[in-house]
């Protein structure tokens, strides 16, 4: 969808800010450009939208070189947010939001009609924040109204440049969970640019980590933190990257164990041999639809007669698949578990498997091998 190729930008005064950089963004993925300041993430973010001109290279938009899409017309199909966001003051929030769609000829009632949809999808409500002034909202709440705007002709392509980096931590955080909710809906192809790693990681399907105008290490987040490709990057995703990487490591079914499952009406007698025939000290209760109930343990079953359902325990330890180890890790502590179940979260909750210790360690080290080749694109 985005594509560069070997592209170098070298301003007036010498200044190599990009160097012969090579890279694509597939359509629908989220690529966070992150480094310290002044290595070029701006620079190659302006390049897409034409507010600066590479010096050589090019870039592909779509399967076209943008060097023959007139400037005003590749910019419409571009949504921008920026940090500074750029409302305009005496415009309400609703007009802002209508801007693109204005200028693109809709008429004021469907404008309006879609700037109020954007708003209510960016978390804000049209009847309460529409008709107010910018300097009337927060800055979480301007961030959002700059999102909004920017999605609000519906482009196929956002560059974000720092879009949270004006908010306090947590409001940034909160901002942060709604874009991805929103970006699971409405799927651009996205280039984010932050110089805050952990913002790198927990957002983009993949990380360009910039160190001096180059792309040191372009992969998806997990292999950027488990196999750093350079000292300096390393250095940059920091010491704690391993636990950085708990948190953007889903659960797998392949990380699941099976232990011996038993039902709420089976005998207790009948458990018990289970129980026995597995050498296992306890197993996982489920209902008659499969759903996770709790668990026994194989001292509970030994007493005897009666059914399961007299002795289960609920079970509170449990995670959807797709949830991160680092929530895997997080439950396991609050309820002191030495296990937690793992269903399969499209609501029914499906019993799948349970995650050990052992499971998340497998886990973790997965994540490495598995998606670890480096992905730039080498060649035009
Ligand atoms: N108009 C300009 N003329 C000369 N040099 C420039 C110009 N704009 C940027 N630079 C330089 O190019 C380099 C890259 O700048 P750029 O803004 O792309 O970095 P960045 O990674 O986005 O930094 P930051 O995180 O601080 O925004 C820097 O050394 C910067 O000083």
């Amino acid at each position: 969808m985005i594509r560069f190729e070997h592209v170098t930008k070298r301003y007036a005064d010498g200044t190599t800010a990009v160097d012969d950089l090579s890279f694509e963004v597939a359509e629908g993925e989220l690529v966070t450009l992150v480094g310290p300041s002044g290595c070029g993430k701006t620079t190659t973010m302006k390049m897409v939208n034409r507010l600066i001109e590479p010096t050589s290279g090019r870039i592909l938009v779509d399967g076209r070189d943008i060097a023959d899409v007139d400037p005003v017309e590749l910019r419409r199909r571009i949504g921008y947010v920026i940090q500074q966001v750029g409302l305009f003051p005496h415009k309400t929030v609703l007009d802002n939001t209508a801007t693109v769609p204005h200028l693109l000829g809709w008429s004021r009632k469907k404008a309006r009609a879609r700037a109020a949809e954007l708003l209510e999808l960016v978390g804000l409500d049209p009847a309460r924040h529409g008709d107010r002034y910018p300097e009337q909202l927060s800055g979480g709440q301007r961030q959002r109204v700059g999102v909004a705007r920017a999605l609000a002709a519906d482009p196929p392509v956002l560059l974000m440049d720092e879009p949270f980096g004006a908010v306090d931590p947590v409001v940034r955080e909160r901002l942060q969970s709604e874009f991805l909710r929103l970006q699971s809906q409405v799927r651009k192809t996205v280039l984010f640019v932050t110089h805050d790693i952990e913002e790198a990681v927990r957002l983009g399907d993949r990380i360009a980590v910039y160190g001096n105008g180059r792309i040191e290490q372009f992969d998806v987040p997990a292999a950027v933190l488990g196999a750093p490709a350079t000292p300096y990057v390393a250095d940059f995703v920091g010491a704690d990257r391993g636990l950085k990487r708990l948190s953007v490591t889903p659960i797998e079914a392949g990380d699941l164990e099976q232990p011996p499952v038993v039902h709420l009406d089976d005998r207790l007698a009948d458990a018990a041999e289970r129980l026995t025939a597995d050498g296992a000290r306890w197993a996982v209760v489920l209902d008659d639809a499969d759903r996770l109930h709790g668990w026994i343990s194989a001292d509970s079953v030994a007493t005897g007669g009666g059914v399961v359902r007299d002795v289960a325990r609920r079970m509170d330890a449990w995670l959807p698949l797709g949830a991160s180890l680092k929530q895997a890790f997080s439950t396991m502590l609050q309820h002191d578990a030495g296990w937690i179940a793992v269903v399969d979260g499209e609501g029914v909750d499906h019993f799948l498997g349970v995650l050990t210790p052992g499971g998340l360690h497998a886990a973790l080290r997965r994540s490495v091998g598995g998606d670890a080749e480096v992905r730039t694109v080498s060649g035009a």
